[in-house]
């Protein structure tokens, strides 16, 4: 489910009076995501989305997140663009809520991510990183480490009604991130939310970035941990070696990653595991009455949690040593 709020053809119609992209030939809604409203429209000018920012998205990052889009698509990174309007804005109003279109890519996401993705994923990661170094606009990372207790106090009273347990092992991974987080490391621009169904392959080869509205400055390998944890777990939730060794040698074909980097990452990869866990806890016990969201979920991240606290060395990444 992707579409909250419903716009009627004559409200689209007027607010595309605003641009440049001629008459409306046709537009639905995008059943795909779950936090915005998204629709397909097709216009003389050819594909676009349209996307209505609904409630997690705080307006004041707008700027951030369009600034974003066309900082790294001048870049030559392939990444929706914004369309600006005849007034030179980006961002206007449509039905109620702060609205944008942006340029249509071409491409599919990957249901079962081979190798070959995963080596893909990494190179275009850290090429984001590298294209987004002298973006001036930051925003802070709401679901940083420090934030992550709170929302575990938000849903820990029904955290052993899905798992039992799940409650006392969240408190003390929390105590222990908390205790041992890294500090110092390379911080930059991250996507942090790169899952397969945020890029785009077309006739295999890597197309296209989406879904840049959790992007925010925090730490490089922090995002390189969180595409480690969404493209190289098999469906047993082991972690593929393999797959794992593709992506980081992706990226560090673009970026090297330093020592302290490589040396921490098995907990940046607990953060991130436990990151997507809360998350997913918390929209899992808060499933709005008769909405058509399918939440995600949280014990897949359960299930890496424990391999990351099993893992020590960079080697068990396949990083080389
Ligand atoms: N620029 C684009 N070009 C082509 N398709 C797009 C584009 N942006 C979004 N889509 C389509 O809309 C779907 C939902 O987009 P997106 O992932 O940004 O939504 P969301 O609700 O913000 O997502 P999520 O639940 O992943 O956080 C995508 O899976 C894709 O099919
Ligand atoms: N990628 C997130 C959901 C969207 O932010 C998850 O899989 O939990």
């Amino acid at each position: 489910m992707a579409v909250y709020t419903d716009v009627t053809d004559a409200d689209l119609v007027a607010f595309l009076e605003a641009f440049d992209l001629g008459t409306l030939l046709s537009f639905k809604g995008i059943a795909e995501g779950v936090e915005n409203s998204n629709f397909l429209l097709r216009t003389e000018a050819g594909n676009f989305i349209l996307t209505l920012y609904e409630k997690r998205v705080r307006e004041g990052d707008l700027p951030f997140f369009i600034g974003l889009m066309e900082h790294l698509a001048a870049r030559g990174l392939s990444c929706p663009l914004p369309v600006r309007a005849r007034d030179g804005e980006a961002l206007h109003r449509l039905a109620g809520r702060p609205a944008a279109i942006v340029s249509f890519l071409e491409g599919m996401w990957v249901r079962r991510p081979r190798t070959a993705h995963c080596h893909a994923v990494g190179v275009a990661l850290a090429r984001m990183h590298e294209a987004a170094a002298d973006f001036t606009i930051t925003r802070a990372n709401g679901l940083a480490m420090p934030n992550w207790r709170p929302l575990f106090e938000t849903a820990r009273a029904r955290a052993d009604g899905i798992e039992p347990g799940l409650e006392a092992f969240l408190a003390a991974e929390l105590d222990f991130l908390e205790a041992n987080w890294p500090t110092g490391l390379p911080t930059g621009v991250i996507h942090a939310d790169l899952f397969p169904d945020n890029v785009f392959f077309l006739r295999e080869e890597l197309s296209g970035l989406i879904d840049f509205y959790f992007a925010c400055n925090d730490l490089l390998a922090y995002d390189l941990s969180i595409c480690v944890n969404a493209w190289c777990f098999e469906p047993d939730m082991t972690l593929n070696v393999t797959k794992a060794k593709a992506l980081i040698d992706g990226y560090e074909s673009v970026r090297k990653l330093e020592p302290e980097e490589r040396d921490a990452f098995h907990i940046l990869a607990r953060g991130s595991a436990i990151r997507f866990l809360l998350t997913r806890l918390f929209d899992w016990v808060n499933v709005p009455p008769g909405a058509l969201v399918t939440p995600k979920d949280p014990l897949e991240y359960v299930r890496r949690l424990r391999f990351h606290q099993r893992a020590t060395k960079p080697g068990d990444y396949g990083m080389e040593l």
